[in-house]
């Protein structure tokens, strides 16, 4: 059996249900699958986003998936020394919610699918063959095996993507550049503020960070990410650790443990082929410095969906007529990803001591205004490394 569309999304996350909606918006016939028979399930991420990020994409908040709405941030360093951002102090331009991910990931789905999109869960892409005008595409359902012919392919099959690599891009993440994150939904978390999220730095998680972010009452997800090119310890263990030291974690219980990657690198060079294009994290689409990915990812699905819908419906999907998704997606995300990556860099020479006199200087600076540029301004302001390595930048 063969089934035909405009356009197929392969991967319902974020980036992919974003990616269906403004196509099938755009007058496309869409069929976005995904090989979870639960869209959004297991979650793989710390649910954090700002607000001003869903309210670029047009997204109303809806209390079904917010659990938290945030009200400042709190900066740990090595040896315990803290900076309290909070909102009674400073402008949090940047504040944000932590989501449910796995009602939010199937709310994006059920837009897509109110757009036109047609979904098919469990429904996994084993690969493609490309033909004159789009790409012939096997799946499997339930034991079922079937083709899909599309005009044009959307690869939002996240940080482990294959799908672009069947169409000859080369978008596979170097281990250098791909965040191990391990973190448990906790329960009995004893956090000082628990409106704030808090962020830990140094050692403890080597080449990234460690987090607590708060879902309301005494829940949170307590993770850390780490580069395996910094550490020889897991990011699992790196976690057992942390938890177990952590005064806010030491008496809490999991309830859920979720492993994954995080691509750190930047976009691949290539997003775009003859009827390809690539969003979110298969796309490198994440902050380097944060590892968030959920907007950003998203904003790259939104430019896809627009482009692959005037593309379909003026007969020319080309590499060169695609080549406008990946122009947009350099001017949007792809500016801010390279100062990011910059930082990111900076940040793996900081030495745990070095941490301790940031932090140390930060208590006597006036913070106006929060956001993560502003964070990285003041950084630039205390350290003369910083100034040094970041000062043309920002
Ligand atoms: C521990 C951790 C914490 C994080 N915390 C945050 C955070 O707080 N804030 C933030 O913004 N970002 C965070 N991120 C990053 C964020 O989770 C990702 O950037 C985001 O999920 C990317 O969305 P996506 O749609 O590109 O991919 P995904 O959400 O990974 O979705 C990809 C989908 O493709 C499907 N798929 C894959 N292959 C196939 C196939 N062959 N056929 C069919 N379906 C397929 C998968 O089942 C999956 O549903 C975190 C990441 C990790 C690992």
């Amino acid at each position: 059996m063969v089934t035909e569309v405009d356009v197929l999304v392969i991967g319902a996350g974020p980036a992919g249900s974003t990616a269906a909606k403004h196509a099938a918006m755009g007058g496309a016939s869409v069929l976005l699958i995904d090989k979870k028979s639960e869209i959004g399930a297991p979650k793989r991420c710390a649910e954090g986003v700002s607000v001003g990020g869903l309210e670029s994409l047009g997204i109303e908040p809806n209390p079904r998936w917010i659990t938290k709405k945030l009200d400042g941030v709190r900066l740990v360093s090595p040896n315990g020394t803290d900076v309290w951002l909070t909102s009674d102090k400073v402008e949090l331009p940047e504040a944000g919610y932590i989501l449910e991910r796995k009602v939010f990931d199937k709310h994006m789905a059920m837009d897509a699918a109110r757009a036109g999109s047609e979904i098919m869960v469990k429904t996994l892409a084993t690969g493609m063959e490309k033909t004159d005008d789009g790409y012939l595409v096997s799946a499997e359902c339930m034991g079922r095996e079937f083709e899909i012919k599309a005009r044009i392919v959307i690869a939002a099959d996240g940080p482990e993507s294959r799908v672009a690599r069947w169409a000859g891009l080369n978008t596979a993440t170097k281990p250098k550049d791909m965040e191990s994150a391990a973190q448990f939904e906790m329960v009995g978390v004893e956090m000082e503020d628990n409106n704030c999220i808090e962020f830990y730095f140094g050692s403890v998680a080597p080449g990234g960070y460690a987090w607590i972010f708060p879902k309301g009452d005494d829940i949170a997800n307590v993770g850390l990410g780490v580069l395996s090119t910094e550490t020889d310890k897991s990011a699992y263990e790196h976690l057992v650790e942390f938890v177990e030291s952590c005064p806010a974690t030491r008496n809490a219980q999991p309830v859920e443990l979720n492993i994954g990657g995080d691509p750190v690198g930047g976009m691949p060079k290539e997003l775009v082929a003859d009827s390809l294009m690539v969003v979110g994290d298969a796309a490198g689409q994440v902050n380097p410095l944060t590892g968030g990915g959920i907007i950003s990812g998203m904003t790259g699905g939104m430019l896809a969906g627009r482009v692959a819908a005037a593309a379909v419906s003026e007969g020319d999907v080309s590499k060169k007529r695609l080549s406008e998704y990946e122009r947009l997606c350099r001017e949007e995300i792809g500016k801010e990803i390279d100062r990011y990556l910059k930082v990111k860099d900076y940040m793996l020479t900081l030495s745990d001591s070095e941490l301790d006199s940031i932090a140390e200087a930060f208590q006597d600076v006036e913070f106006e205004k929060v956001s993560t540029t502003e964070l990285v301004k003041k950084l630039i302001k205390v350290s003369p490394k910083a100034l040094i390595k970041l000062g043309k930048l920002f």
